[in-house]
């Protein structure tokens, strides 16, 4: 069985990133990586502005004067179209354009007024209280370099800089397809001895979330024509990954692995040292890549956390696709054998680092037990017993 870093290593290898670009709207950006330089094609701010609500003055008015002569009001989106002369102010608020003349802001918290009087109670300095223009950034500058993942401010830096539209790279294609005669859709009849197809929803959840578009190829029964004709489907639909679910294992109705080889995939492996996700196979099929799942629930959730995530984060140009964070044991475990072991766990973060504590029942159908854990402690192959306190490494689950 091949050790899981040999696995994840093969199914990462030579992988290239999506680089066809497309233009979508800024508020479907987010999350997206960017297919080319995005620059500002306007100045932020385009005018001096005020960063308080108070008074514009001059400011080496205020060395000799302490009360100036109210002329006008400058406000967010109006600004005030005179001159600010010798002893006059103008009164101003956060965001508005610095009149002419003036060049220092005065707190209103800092003056006394009386109708056109206003008194300050100390001089003050040129700048104080202004945003220069182009304080954010000026038209050309390069607000988010080509190969970036669009977080939450760079959509708005990108909107600030005045693009509607956004330049990204194509989603890497996942193509989903459930294999079993005994499955059926959430909402069908569930017939007697038959289950509720249920991976293809966790597996297309953590695939979008890591940054893919999902196909949901539908459920394959255990027959090789049938399985023939919803592969070629599969493949027709242009897709960068298959996932299969289901019939990895060695029973006499998994049919996968051979099913995929007689549709000419290419198999590389089709067992990794791991627990959950043993019968695990990867391949291609031209460019597309492959990754057979198995059918157990848990197995499948965490094979696809373990290679497929890493693959769609590579197919997106990310080099560094491990997501493992380091914590402390809450408790004691048993030496482990030769298969790395991914343990749904309870994690606790405080102060003092991480605590991570694995749940009572590891079997691999139990999804209740998969959606209560936050982490997928990770045992190493062949680990000695370990004591609580121990450190160890765990996979934060989305
Ligand atoms: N003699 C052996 N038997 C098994 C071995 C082995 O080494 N020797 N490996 C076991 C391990 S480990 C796993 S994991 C399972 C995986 O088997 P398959 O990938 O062939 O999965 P299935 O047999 O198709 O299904 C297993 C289980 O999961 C349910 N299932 C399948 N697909 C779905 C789905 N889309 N949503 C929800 N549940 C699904 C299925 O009904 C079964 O209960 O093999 C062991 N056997
Ligand atoms: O390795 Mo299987 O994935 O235990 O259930």
């Amino acid at each position: 069985m091949l050790p899981i870093e040999e696995a994840i290593d093969r199914v990462l290898a030579g992988v290239q990133p999506v680089r066809e670009n497309e233009v979508v709207r800024l508020r479907e950006g987010a999350g997206r990586v960017t297919g080319a330089d995005i620059r500002a094609i306007r100045t932020q701010p385009d005018f001096d502005a005020s960063a308080m609500d108070g008074y514009a003055v001059r400011a080496t008015d205020t060395q000799t004067q302490r009360t100036l002569r109210l002329i006008g009001e400058s406000a967010a989106g109006r600004r005030f179209d005179g001159v600010v002369g010798f002893g006059e102010c103008v009164r101003i608020f956060t965001g508005a354009p610095m009149p002419f003349g003036a060049d220092a802001v005065v707190l209103q918290e800092d003056v006394d007024r009386a109708d056109d009087s206003v008194m300050l109670r100390s001089s003050t300095q040129t700048g104080r209280h202004v945003r220069p223009r182009g304080n954010d950034f000026t038209s050309g500058d390069l607000l988010v370099p080509l190969g970036s993942r669009l977080r939450a401010a760079s959509v708005a830096l990108v909107a600030s800089g005045g693009h509607p539209d956004v330049v990204v790279c194509r989603q890497p294609k996942v193509g989903i397809l459930s294999t079993g005669d005994e499955l059926v859709r959430p909402g069908q009849p569930v017939g007697p001895d038959q289950i509720v197809a249920s991976n293809v929803y966790g597996i297309a959840a953590l695939a979008e979330g890591a940054g893919a578009s999902v196909i949901d190829l539908g459920i394959v029964g255990d027959r090789m024509e049938e399985l023939d004709r919803c592969l070629h489907e599969a493949f027709a639909a242009q897709i960068d990954i298959l996932v299969t679910i289901g019939g990895a294992s060695v029973g006499d109705h998994d049919l996968v692995a051979s099913g995929l080889q007689m549709h000419g995939v290419t198999l590389d492996f089709m067992k990794v040292a791991m627990r959950p996700g043993k019968p695990l196979m990867a391949g291609r099929y031209g460019r597309t890549r492959v990754l057979g799942l198995p059918g157990n629930p848990a197995s499948s959730l965490v094979t696809a956390t373990v290679f497929l995530v890493p693959l769609i984060r590579r197919m997106q140009g990310y080099e560094h696709t491990s997501c493992r964070e380091s914590g402390r044991l809450a408790c004691d475990l048993p030496p482990n054998d030769h298969r790395t072991e991914f343990m749904r766990a309870r994690l606790d973060v405080t102060g003092d680092g991480a605590r991570i504590e694995p749940l009572a029942r590891q079997d691999s159908s139990l999804l209740s037990i998969f959606a209560q854990a936050d982490a997928l402690l990770v045992r190493p192959a062949n680990a000695p017993k370990a004591s609580a306190g121990d450190r160890c490494e765990y996979i934060r689950l989305a």
